[in-house]
């Protein structure tokens, strides 16, 4: 389902959810949502097959695999979360057979410089992903003109051509945008002569995306201060890669297990791209234990590391927090934790920077009795680009608040797992409609629930 339609109570889409019980059990997290799509779109590059692990059961990931098919590369499923990818028919797609995807996730922007480069030509349909702001795709499109793309806006979406190819250029981001920073890595590595990208994000995920395309063939480097350089090669192959695991999933349960009262073991979740999470999950009160990852030896089973997290009971404390891009604190986690900020003793404050609109999912809670006042201000130690404009982007937390049990329709992916996590802390039987939303970005997720012993159905 689209997340703009997703205002509606439909009875087919409706998780009853009984609260009040604290999570307890392990479940594993795979590849990173926010890795994993764009490992994809980079396989459109190689001239030879790809093969990605680990890739979650996701509708992200079912709709860039619609898209890649669209586009003459063949998709084949290995085992136990493998995709192999064969782009050596890469073919143009019928306009309306794309616009099926349209609105349903941010990714086909990507699809630009990769097509550009093998057809010399790209159709890309509407976007679609979370509903936390006008999300403008400026940055992209600004890029793709400076390395020789056309761009015309028609009635179904995007049409780009590059008459002349694509070259190396200098560019500098207005703000260190993840999905600009990847557009330019997967326009650049083919593209004649050098790019420079000053401002660019350094997220985990766009880390592993050059290491993908680093096993490919490509010269990328990646300075201090923001800077990436990319020397355009004249071809790449294709590669074999087992992805970052989704750190923002892991945080998701971490912040389930702590607004429940209970412990959930996250399996394959790593500490390094999470250190600022943990952290923070400290400072609130939480406690955790992290299992590295260790491979068999001398007879001994190997170990599959990943962090336990825990409430380890007694009161939790308010935290002041802002997002922002890498290493602060991710605006992925933020939605999930407030619902466990609810729960603490005082006044949290959540400064939200990298999104204008994303504390709209608060007047949910507060119908559960969460007590949650937003403000236009910035409620931070750094005023943002979204200071005296009219964003509701800082909140003020009050806890512990009692939540109780409410009918809720989700809105986006992020906010649809703090309702349900608001849901199951609260007492009483909820109502959470909407939940196939969920599915874009949470593998298995009802299966999980199931197993930290949930007690959720279907009605
Ligand atoms: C699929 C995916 O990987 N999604 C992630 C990606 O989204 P996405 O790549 O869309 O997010 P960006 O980092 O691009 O957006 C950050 C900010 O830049 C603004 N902006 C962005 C592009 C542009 O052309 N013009 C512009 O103004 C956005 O409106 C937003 O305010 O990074 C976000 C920030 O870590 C995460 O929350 C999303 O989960
Ligand atoms: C904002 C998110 O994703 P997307 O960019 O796909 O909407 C998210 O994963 O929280």
């Amino acid at each position: 389902m689209s997340e703009a339609l997703s205002s509606q109570k439909s009875e087919s889409d409706v998780l009853v959810v009984h609260g009040g019980t604290p999570l307890s059990g392990a479940l594993r997290v795979r590849g990173a949502k926010n890795l994993v799509s764009k490992a994809m779109v980079a396989a459109l590059l190689g001239d030879s097959p790809s093969r990605l692990f680990d890739v979650p059961r996701i509708r992200d990931v079912e709709v860039v695999r619609g898209l890649l098919e669209l586009h003459g590369v063949r998709v084949a499923d290995g085992e136990d979360g493998e995709l192999i990818f064969d782009p050596a028919n890469v073919e143009s797609a019928n306009v309306d057979e794309i616009n099926v995807h349209a609105g349903s996730s941010r990714i086909p922007i990507l699809l630009c410089g990769p097509l550009l480069h093998r057809l010399g030509h790209a159709f890309i349909p509407d976007l679609g992903g979370c509903h936390i702001g006008p999300r403008p795709i400026d940055f992209h499109l600004q890029s793709l003109r400076q390395f020789g793309a056309q761009i015309e806006k028609t009635p179904q979406g995007l049409a780009l051509t590059a008459p002349d190819g694509l070259r190396g250029t200098k560019l500098e981001l207005p703000y260190p945008s993840v999905g600009a920073t990847e557009q330019v890595l997967l326009t650049a590595v083919l593209a004649e002569g050098v790019t420079e990208l000053r401002n660019a994000a350094v997220e985990p995920e766009i880390i592993d995306l050059i290491c993908v395309l680093q096993k490919m063939g490509a010269i990328i480097n990646v300075h201090t201060s923001r800077v990436i350089e990319i020397e355009g090669v004249p071809r790449l192959k294709g590669y074999v890669h087992r992805p970052v695991p989704d750190r923002i999933e892991a945080a998701s349960w971490a912040a389930a297990a702590l607004a429940t009262g209970g412990e959930v073991n996250v399996i394959g979740a790593e500490q390094a791209a999470m250190t600022t999470f943990l952290n923070t999950f400290r400072s609130v009160g939480g406690d955790f234990e992290i299992t590295d990852t260790r491979p068999p030896h001398d007879g001994r089973p190997g170990v599959e590391g990943g962090i336990r997290f825990w409430h380890p009971g007694g009161e939790l404390k308010a935290v002041a927090l802002e997002t922002g891009v890498h290493p602060g604190f991710m605006t992925d986690w933020q939605q999930p934790l407030v619902v466990a900020l609810t729960q603490a003793r005082g006044l949290s404050i959540v400064h939200e920077t990298v999104y204008e609109q994303r504390l709209g999912y608060t007047a949910a809670l507060n119908a559960m009795g969460a007590t949650i006042q937003t403000y236009r201000n910035c409620l931070g130690n750094t005023p943002c680009r979204f200071g005296r404009r009219n964003f509701h982007h800082s909140a003020v937390i009050a806890g512990p608040s009692k939540l109780h049990a409410a009918d809720l329709v989700i809105p986006d992916l992020r906010a649809g797992f703090s309702h349900l996590i608001a849901a199951l802390a609260a007492e009483g039987t909820s109502r959470v409609y909407g939940v196939e939303l969920i599915n874009r970005g949470y593998e298995d997720f009802e299966a999980k629930l199931a197993a930290l012993g949930a007690s959720v159905e279907r009605p």
